[in-house]
């Protein structure tokens, strides 16, 4: 019986390739807890825990993702049994309310250290691979039509994506629709287009939003109102007929469950670290299935860790009706896996390996460390 002998965490804060433009704030770094448990048998495993924009996305930061893990995780599982992932995820679900980003870094690097052990994927232990290519959107967010023409141009002619998800929602609507209008006439027919306002409209806004977007031609729009008016998110679902997808409504299997239940949404988009971990997502993904709620695999803009882990889980998925999202990595300047993920063919790629198929590479994140370790000061220092 391995035992949790540490849990280990360090922030790193990555630069994205370019301002990435959401509702709610604009990106240029992103920020990633990177965990890694060690077990008394010598085994490892890695884990990431990463939001968007501070805590302009959602109730979590950086910073408290890693002190939850630090402060009121590690001293609940250190000693523990680190095989018996259900019996962990409950001692972390009565320790710790909410804080599903914390809970689900913990998770995937539990998941990865059993799955390491047994020499198999942690998508094995999720009853095995149905695919290892994997649809993979790239979202559009420079701010600029031009920009977003050519870097949607770009990534096409490099069949690296099809699906394009446009940000809207900070502009005045007519010329967030003409925004859109231009990249569709632009691309629309050789790619998908759709929409994420987070959570940005009022619910009269956004009935002519959603007219205004069925009108250009785009296939879906995502979490077009708040997170908790699930009512209005039906209307709108039964009232237009371009697809709506909910995101940040989803917060693990009991508001899933609320939103399947009056089909106040025709899609989910399902994050292993939004729903708490990727046992409590299967069971958000097993919720949209039983309701005929079409399946995509959403992303908190993870690192490659982070992708690798959702990557594990939604290979297990027979229908992903929209596909994913998993393209993290590629907002990120540097990469920071010994082996990068491959994106080709307008798919993203289950990595072959143990566990979850990714390594951290410490060289590659050591100048992104937050809190660098006393050589690197001494190193800059000139000493
Ligand atoms: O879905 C979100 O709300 C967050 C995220 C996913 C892709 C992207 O560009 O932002
Ligand atoms: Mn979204």
């Amino acid at each position: 019986m391995p035992q949790i002998d540490r849990i280990e965490t360090t922030i790193v804060d990555l630069p994205t390739i370019r301002g990435h433009i959401l509702s709610m704030t604009t990106m240029t770094v992103q920020s990633a807890v990177l965990v890694r448990i060690r077990f008394s048998d010598g085994s490892e495993g890695i884990g990431e825990g990463t939001t968007i924009g501070g805590m302009s996305y959602g109730a979590e930061s950086p910073e408290s993702i890693k002190s939850v893990i630090d402060t009121y995780i590690a001293p609940v599982l250190e000693t523990c049994d680190g095989d018996g992932i259900n019996a962990l995820i409950d001692a972390m679900e009565r320790s710790v309310k909410g804080n599903p980003i914390a809970r689900c870094a913990v998770e995937t690097a539990l998941w990865d250290g059993l799955a390491r052990r047994l020499g198999v994927s942690v998508a094995q232990l999720f009853g095995g691979p149905v695919r290892t290519a994997l649809p993979v959107a790239w979202t559009l967010a420079s701010g600029n039509s031009e920009t977003d023409i050519a870097e949607a141009r770009d990534l096409l002619e490099r069949r690296r994506h099809n699906i394009f998800k446009l940000k809207i929602g900070t502009r005045d609507m007519r010329d967030d629709l003409a925004h859109v209008a231009t990249i569709c006439e632009a691309v629309g027919r050789e790619a998908s287009i759709r929409v994420d306002v987070n959570q940005a409209w009022s619910l009269t806004e956004a009935r002519w939003g959603l007219r205004g977007l069925q009108e250009i031609g785009v296939d879906l729009v995502e979490q077009p109102i708040g997170e908790d008016h699930v009512d209005q998110l039906k209307l709108l679902t039964d009232g237009f007929e371009i697809g709506v997808m909910a995101d940040e409504a989803l917060k693990g299997p009991k508001s899933a469950m609320r939103v399947a239940a009056g089909r106040s949404a025709d899609a989910f988009a399902v994050k292993i670290a939004q729903s708490g971990g990727l046992k409590r997502a299967a069971e958000v993904i097993a919720i949209a299935q039983a309701a005929g709620i079409g399946l995509y695999a959403g992303t908190m803009l993870e690192a490659g860790v982070g992708t690798a882990a959702a990557l594990q889980l939604f290979s297990t998925v027979p229908v992903l009706e929209w596909g994913t999202e998993l393209f993290g990595p590629f907002l990120l300047k540097d990469e920071i896996l010994t082996r990068p993920l491959e994106y080709r063919d307008f798919a993203v790629h289950l990595p072959e390996g143990p566990g979850l198929g990714a390594e951290i590479d410490p060289e590659r994140i050591e100048p992104f460390l937050r809190d660098k370790p006393r050589r690197s000061y001494m190193v800059g220092a000139g000493t």
